[in-house]
């Protein structure tokens, strides 16, 4: 199951189980790439924010310097950072310049507000009251950064263009005014945060989704979530790999983060979750839903309207 992989719109295949790498320290992440390369993964998450697109890099060189596998085996995504939304050119280039590459297999705007280019900061610029430092619609908007992502396409330094974090307030504007259907959305995703619209919305127009966070995100607090645990025990299994397996079911990849050898290579046990399994699931999620009680992880203080309903 673990070598399960989707097409994407432009014909390239996507393995469905990639490795995460944010918030993997220095001194860890290089390891954890060589790694979970080494026991047959074959999809690495960056992004340029994470600050160690180069360590994720020396672990991909190596890889492929010691023979583990070639550069055209491993499906490498990075992501344009919301300071370079008017310089996308330069996010790509940065990125690829730290990651040791010449080209990644996808690139993603990593969420639809584009912030000052020229604050106070690199990547998190702030006002003087600690508030983001977002540029004005006036100046730019996240169709313009679309329309700079799609002009990167010809020079082949990404094989692919996509979004991540785009709710159904943002993505009909952006394909109003799209040539190049965004080849992937990524966005959270677990039993307690389905995003079911988004997932049926992107479907019907050929969006391939990637699941981030599918454990929760730090410490991982999915994996004591009750059903998943009664579903762990019914199949046999861990929760991890009912996490993971359950983003499979839904025809959507899935990043997983560990430094941890032994988690990398337990992540890799993925199953086919059937009907009942996902039924647990699924009405686990609808309770929540009904209640007003999913719950998203990963919410950065923009201090705009990302369109989510679980968050306006
Ligand atoms: N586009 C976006 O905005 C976002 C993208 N992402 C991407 O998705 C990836 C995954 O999401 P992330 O938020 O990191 O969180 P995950 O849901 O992957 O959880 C990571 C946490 O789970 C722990 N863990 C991993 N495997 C196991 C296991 N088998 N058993 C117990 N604990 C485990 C890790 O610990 P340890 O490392 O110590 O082993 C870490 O604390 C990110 O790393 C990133 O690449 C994530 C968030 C936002
Ligand atoms: O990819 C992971 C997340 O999106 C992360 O990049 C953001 O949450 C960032 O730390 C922020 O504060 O805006």
């Amino acid at each position: 199951m673990a070598d399960t992989k989707f097409k994407l719109n432009t014909g390239a295949d996507i393995p469905a189980l990639g490795l995460g790498t944010w918030q993997s320290a220095p001194g860890e992440v290089k390891d954890s790439v060589l790694y979970a390369l080494k026991v047959g993964y074959r999809h690495i998450d960056a992004a340029y924010v994470y600050g160690n697109e180069d360590e994720v890099g020396a672990g991909l060189k190596e890889a492929f310097d010691t023979g583990v596998c070639k550069r055209e085996d491993v499906f490498v995504t990075t992501k344009l950072w919301c300071t370079y939304h008017n310089r996308a050119e330069l996010g790509l280039e940065k990125s690829l310049q730290r990651l040791g590459l010449d080209y990644v297999d996808l690139f993603l705007v990593h969420w639809p507000v584009p912030m000052n280019p020229n604050g106070n900061h690199d990547t998190i610029p702030k006002h003087p009251d600690g508030t983001r430092d977002i540029l004005p619609s006036s100046e730019w908007t996240h169709i313009d950064t679309w329309k700079a992502m799609e002009k990167l396409v010809p020079s082949g330094k990404t094989k692919a263009i996509g979004v991540a974090n785009y709710s159904l307030k943002y993505l009909p504007e952006l394909l109003a005014a799209a040539t190049i259907v965004p080849a992937a959305n990524q966005i959270e995703q677990h039993p307690s945060l389905p995003q079911q619209e988004i997932v049926d919305f992107c479907k019907e127009k050929g969006i391939h989704i990637t699941a981030y966070s599918p454990l929760g995100s730090t410490g991982s607090p999915m994996l004591t979530s009750a059903p998943v645990v009664e579903v762990a025990k019914k199949r046999n299994v861990t929760p991890a790999s009912v996490l993971l397996s359950y983003h499979i079911a839904r025809g959507s990849s899935v990043l997983a983060k560990s430094v941890t050898p032994a988690r990398i290579k337990a992540n890799m046990d993925l199953i086919r979750l059937d009907e009942s399994d996902m039924k647990i699931l699924n009405d686990y999620s609808d309770d929540l839903k009904k209640n007003g009680k999913l719950h998203r992880y990963v919410y950065p203080a923009f201090g705009v309207d990302l369109g989510f309903p679980d968050r306006s």
